[in-house]
Order: structure tokens, then C-alpha cells, then sequence
């Protein structure tokens, strides 16, 4: 029954994950979205503000250890930088008494699907026919039609700029979660990290130019001259806001708490580094924090679980970025992970 030989009808995450592979290929080794990426550590600082909020210890006056995965969507693990895609970071934050909390982020602050179904029909119907190594137009046009959201979404990304680098783009958790503070009282938020670094605009003109890995390289240079800084906000909506609609955005004008600040300070090898082996499934939360009534989020957290049991039941990949060979790997006897445990002041 839990294979879903009962049910074949049904939507499983194997068979997502199955069209993910078929769109992309399948990459040993590699995860199943998001293939390309770099591997950072960090901390972040809770400035207390947060706990009126949700009474998750990340909010306190106090220092956490985050490892961070920088990346780029798509399967293909050597794809070039110059495509319209999401800019996104992953984060793992550990928590005192053992708590974890993961976030997958993107950039742009919607998703181009609001349910598993439409996640699933998009990946087929885009997937290259092998004929012409391109997507069959009467099959997009098709899934368009049925999907005004999706069509709403690739006309933004059209136009919308692209950040020039991982460093000056927002990262926003798209997904609505539920917060609820030590008095039990409970919303519905979403949250947005936002750079110190000032924006500028990637020419989607000469995208096609650039070197495979230039966004990558990119960053790893800037990290190299010293940390790099986000503002974390959470966002509460106005009555009618949608929770259960990721492709929906919230207006600008909606009122933001500003609870700490995230430092990156240095990216980590990807081979045998702290992120090869993670899966930042972003149900993954602590007390105060739980999922909302979005459907993305339940699909995810299933789907990520089959691609991560794929991918570390296969040979090990070495990564794919050319700058990755130059971080230090951690110490034998002292994982990059093992970072200092989380650091209280005062609430
Ligand atoms: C039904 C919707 C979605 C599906 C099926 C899906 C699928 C996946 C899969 C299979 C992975 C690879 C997991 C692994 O092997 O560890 C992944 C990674 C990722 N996803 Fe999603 N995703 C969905 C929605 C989203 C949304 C809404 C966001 C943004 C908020 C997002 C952001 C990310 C990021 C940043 C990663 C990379 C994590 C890493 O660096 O390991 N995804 N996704």
C-alpha cells in the first residue's frame, strides 16, 4: 500500500520525481532539482523580535550555526549559469536540545504551480521531446491554457530582473507557514531574506555569453573578501490573504518584523562537505513553526525524501563546479558541520 501498487491512479512522489529524471536525466549521484550548487557555512542572530511571533529558539537574542546551499534550479548538474532560472539558498539551521529548522528559498517571491498535480503536468509537459531536444509546443500550450497561474508566472520571469549575483537577491520561503508564540496564539506568515548587498541586474541580453559557472564563481569570489549579510523579515498578511496558494503573491504594503540577521561567512567544498548529505525538506521545523495549509509543502517534503534516497543510494558525485576544488575540505576529524552549538544571551 505504501509503495502505491493499490493505487496506481494516485499521485506518488516516485512519480514526480520519475518526471523529474525524464526532463532533466538522471544525474547518479546528483540531486534531483536544484543539481548545481555551492555548499556555505554561517550564523545567524535573533534580535528577539521574533518571539512575539513564534516562540522557535532561532528568534531569541542569540547565535546560530546555519550550513547553506547555494544553487540554481533544474536537474543538470554542469548546466551554464545563463539561464532565467531561480537564484536559491538552503539552510539548516541547528537549534538547541537537538531542533532543526531547514528552509529551501528561492528568490522570487511565487511559485509558477499551486498544487502537486499542476508541479507534475508542468515537468511533462515541458520535458524535451527527444526528437528536437525541445519541449513540444502544442503540449506547453496545452498545460498554459489549463494553468492561467503558470503562464501569470513565466510572464513575470520574462520580465522581471534577474539578480547579478546569489549575494544581492531575496530569498523568500514562498510557502505560507503557521507561527505560534508562548502565549499559543497562532498565524500564518511567510518571510523574505533580504541582502545588505545593493541590488543590480543581471543583462539577460548576454546571458547566453557567459561563462558556464560565473554566478557561482561569482560568489565564491565575494566570499572570499569577507561574509556577506542578509536581514530576515517575517511577513504577516492581511484577512483574505491567500495561505494555500504558493503561485498567489502577498501585496508589497504588507506589514514585515524584522527578527535577526543571517551572516554567510565562507563557502565549503561540496565533496564529502556538510551539504552533500542533506535533504533540506522544508517541513523540517522547530516548536513554534509548522506547516500551513499549502499542498506544496506535505509534496515536497515526500518528494525530497524519494530524490534524496535516490541519490544517496547511488555512487557519491564529485561536484560539478570547477570552483569547488578550491575550498578547504573539512579536517578528517572535524566535520565542517560541527560548528559551535547554539549560543544564548539573553531572550
Ligand atoms: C511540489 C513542489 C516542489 C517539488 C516537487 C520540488 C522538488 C524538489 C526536489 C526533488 C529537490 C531535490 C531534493 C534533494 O535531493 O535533496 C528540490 C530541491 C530544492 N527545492 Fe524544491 N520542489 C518544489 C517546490 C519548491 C518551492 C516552492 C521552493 C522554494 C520556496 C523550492 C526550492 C528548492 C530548493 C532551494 C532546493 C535545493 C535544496 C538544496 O540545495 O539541497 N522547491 N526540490
Amino acid at each position: 500500500y505504501a509503495g502505491g501498487w493499490l493505487s496506481p491512479g494516485r499521485l506518488q512522489p516516485a512519480k514526480i520525481v520519475n518526471a523529474l529524471e525524464g526532463h532533466d536525466g538522471k544525474h547518479e549521484g546528483f540531486r534531483r532539482a536544484h543539481a548545481k550548487g555551492l555548499c556555505v557555512v554561517g550564523h545567524f542572530d535573533g534580535n528577539g523580535q521574533g518571539l512575539a511571533l513564534s516562540k522557535a529558539s532561532l528568534f531569541r537574542r542569540a547565535t546560530t550555526p546555519v550550513i547553506g546551499r547555494f544553487s540554481l534550479a533544474g536537474g543538470v548538474p554542469n548546466a551554464g549559469d545563463g539561464r532565467v532560472t531561480f537564484h536559491s539558498l538552503a539552510l539548516k539551521f541547528d537549534l538547541p536540545q537537538g531542533e532543526q529548522w531547514r528552509m529551501a528559498l528561492n528568490h522570487v517571491p511565487v511559485f509558477p504551480v499551486a498544487t502537486p498535480q499542476a508541479f507534475l503536468d508542468f515537468q511533462l509537459a515541458t520535458t524535451p521531446d527527444p526528437a528536437t531536444g525541445k519541449p513540444d509546443p502544442a503540449k506547453v500550450q496545452a498545460y498554459m491554457a489549463q494553468h492561467p497561474e503558470t503562464k501569470a508566472f513565466a510572464d513575470y520571469m520574462a520580465k522581471a530582473p534577474l539578480p547579478s549575483s546569489f549575494a544581492n537577491a531575496n530569498y523568500n520561503s514562498v510557502d505560507a507557514f503557521r507561527f505560534t508564540n508562548d502565549q499559543g496564539q497562532t498565524r500564518v506568515v511567510r518571510w523574505i531574506f533580504t541582502p545588505e548587498a545593493p541590488f543590480e541586474e543581471l543583462d539577460k541580453a548576454t546571458l547566453a555569453d557567459r561563462p558556464r559557472d560565473f554566478l557561482f564563481d561569482e560568489v565564491a569570489g565575494r566570499l572570499a573578501q569577507g561574509p556577506l549579510v542578509w536581514h530576515l523579515s517575517v511577513i504577516l498578511p492581511n484577512d483574505g490573504d491567500p495561505t494555500d496558494d504558493a503561485t498567489k503573491p502577498w501585496p508589497d504594503d504588507r506589514q514585515r518584523v524584522e527578527v535577526g540577521t543571517l551572516t554567510i561567512d565562507r563557502a565549503v567544498t561540496e565533496d564529502d562537505g556538510p551539504c552533500r548529505d542533506v535533504n533540506f525538506d522544508p517541513t523540517i521545523l522547530p516548536a513554534g513553526v509548522s506547516p500551513s495549509d499549502d499542498p506544496l509543502l506535505a509534496a515536497r517534503s515526500s518528494v525530497y525524501a524519494v530524490g534524496y534516497t535516490r541519490r544517496t543510494g547511488e555512487p557519491a558525485a564529485a561536484s560539478a563546479l570547477a570552483t569547488d576544488q578550491a575550498f578547504p575540505a573539512p579536517a578528517a576529524n572535524q566535520p565542517a558541520a560541527s560548528q559551535p552549538a547554539a549560543k544564548e544571551s539573553a531572550q
